[in-house]
């Protein structure tokens, strides 16, 4: 069934009521037209049977009561219920992104609405967040979401309050942060974001699923996910990841760029730690064409000294030459993130999320959020992989994100509920090319 747009006065003033379509569906299919906040068309469906016009129901206000407001077309609803019993579709789910308005955003929402990332069968609502003063760009967001027609975009809500856009949300992916400004330390930035995550963890822990599944991009990423799951105490920390995808990806291109093989041959590939300048991507365990890496690239010396850097240099590289972030593959990174959790992991391999350190089994100190090794079975949940090996290179590097991880814990004491904050970072790691 395909579905027109037509202003009501296109209708009464060009088509004769044979040209139109009807709007009388079988009820297993029917629409319900929900006019709630600013609608500016009318939405037709068009059905096989013509003959016959009727005008749009619009429902009344009372409807939308709870919902925070829509956007645009998204106020002219589909009547999820009804629809179900057809058993083609799943039920919708609820999708909030902060920092919608943000240059990752603008890649990664149009994945989220294409099905690209939850599935082809997957309604989606977007609830976009953005800041005061990014209002206006998350209006433009919304439009171009408008304009791009994707069927399984049900529902597209925007505002600058967390605590509507997270209400009943499944998937929260927190990206909106403030960047480093002229002279600030890694230790400011702490402060400046932990802040927005703090209260979005409140904001979460008030009015999500209890099962919500949260993903931190914001910087510093690892603290700020800390920071969020200690304020939503209701929720799971283990429902609270750390992006470190990027650097997984970028960590696999560059085994597959030194072993001349493509990057689908590359398995098992973790980094470990912070996202960060300390952090530890592994060559020890991760594997090409099934075998060690070390046994196939064979150059110790590239491996311990130059891929590290490498895969940390390389957003900065990219900035270098373009001038501009690495937004995109940072958007892909999340996309692959919430599908390593919505689909099971490949047979004997895994993927790598910065997540809570309770229960681990690495002897990495408990209480903070550390990227390690995960496997799922396609749930949105995921257990640690135990069976790695270390070596002494891999355990100095470990134990040195480590330190700086719990560092940056003393500094956000005052934003966990821990007392008051002593903040004592040695040094600045954040990596180039990301604020
Ligand atoms: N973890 C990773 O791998 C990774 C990779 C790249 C970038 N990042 C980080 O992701 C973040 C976003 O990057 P970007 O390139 O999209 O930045 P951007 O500046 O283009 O977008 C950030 C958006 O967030 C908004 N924002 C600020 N405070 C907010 C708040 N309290 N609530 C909601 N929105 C808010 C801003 O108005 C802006 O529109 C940065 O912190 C960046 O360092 C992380």
């Amino acid at each position: 069934m395909a579905v027109a747009e037509l202003s009501p006065s296109y209708v009464n003033s060009r088509l004769s009521a044979t040209q139109l379509p009807s709007l009388s569906a079988p009820v297993t299919n029917r629409r319900r037209l929900a006019l709630q906040r600013r609608p500016r068309t009318a939405l037709i469906s068009c059905s096989v049977v013509p003959e016959q016009v009727k005008a749009p129901v619009a429902v009344p206000a009372e409807d939308s009561r709870g919902k925070p407001e829509c956007f645009g077309v998204f106020c002219l609803t589909y009547d999820l219920k009804a629809e179900e019993e057809t058993k083609t579709w799943k039920k919708l789910i609820n999708v909030a992104v902060s920092g919608a308005a943000g240059m990752i955003s603008n890649h990664l929402l149009f994945k989220i609405a294409s099905g690209e990332v939850f599935g082809p069968d997957q309604p989606i609502a977007l609830k976009l967040l953005g800041s005061q003063r990014s209002f206006e760009a998350l209006e433009g967001v919304a439009m171009e979401l408008e304009d791009s027609l994707y069927p399984l975009l049900r529902e597209v809500n925007i505002s600058i309050d967390p605590y509507e856009v997270f209400q009943g949300a499944e998937w929260a992916l927190l990206i909106g942060a403030k960047p480093r400004g002229p002279g600030m330390e890694r230790a400011d930035l702490l402060d400046l974001n932990g802040q927005i995550f703090a209260e979005q963890g409140k904001a979460l822990n008030a009015v999500a699923s209890r099962n919500v599944k949260v993903i931190v991009v914001g910087n510093p990423c690892n603290t700020n996910a800390l920071i969020c799951l200690k304020n939503a105490p209701n929720i799971p920390a283990k429902n609270f990841h750390a992006l470190t995808r990027l650097d997984e990806n970028r960590a696999k291109c560059q085994l597959a760029l030194k072993a001349g093989v493509f990057y689908d041959k590359v398995s098992n590939v973790t980094i470990w730690g912070n996202h960060s300048t300390t952090q530890v991507p592994d060559f020890l365990n991760a594997k090409i064409y099934g075998i060690p890496a070390k046994e196939v690239i064979n150059d110790i010396k590239w491996l311990e000294e130059e891929f590290t850097e490498k895969v940390q240099k390389r957003g900065g590289e990219l900035i270098k030459k373009w001038g501009r972030s690495s937004a995109a593959s940072t958007a892909v990174s999340i996309a692959d993130a919430i599908k390593s959790l919505v689909t099971p992991t490949p047979e004997g391999d895994w993927f790598s999320s910065g997540v809570y350190t309770d229960g681990n089994p690495y002897g990495i100190a408990e209480g903070i959020v550390f990227s390690m090794p995960c496997r799922s079975k396609g749930d949105g949940d995921y257990e640690l992989v135990k069976d790695v090996i270390f070596d002494d290179f891999l355990r100095q590097r470990i134990a040195k994100s480590e330190a700086e991880l719990l560092a940056e814990k003393r500094c956000v004491a005052h934003l966990t509920g821990e007392g008051i904050a002593v903040c004592d970072l040695p040094e600045d790691t954040m990596l180039p090319g990301e604020m």
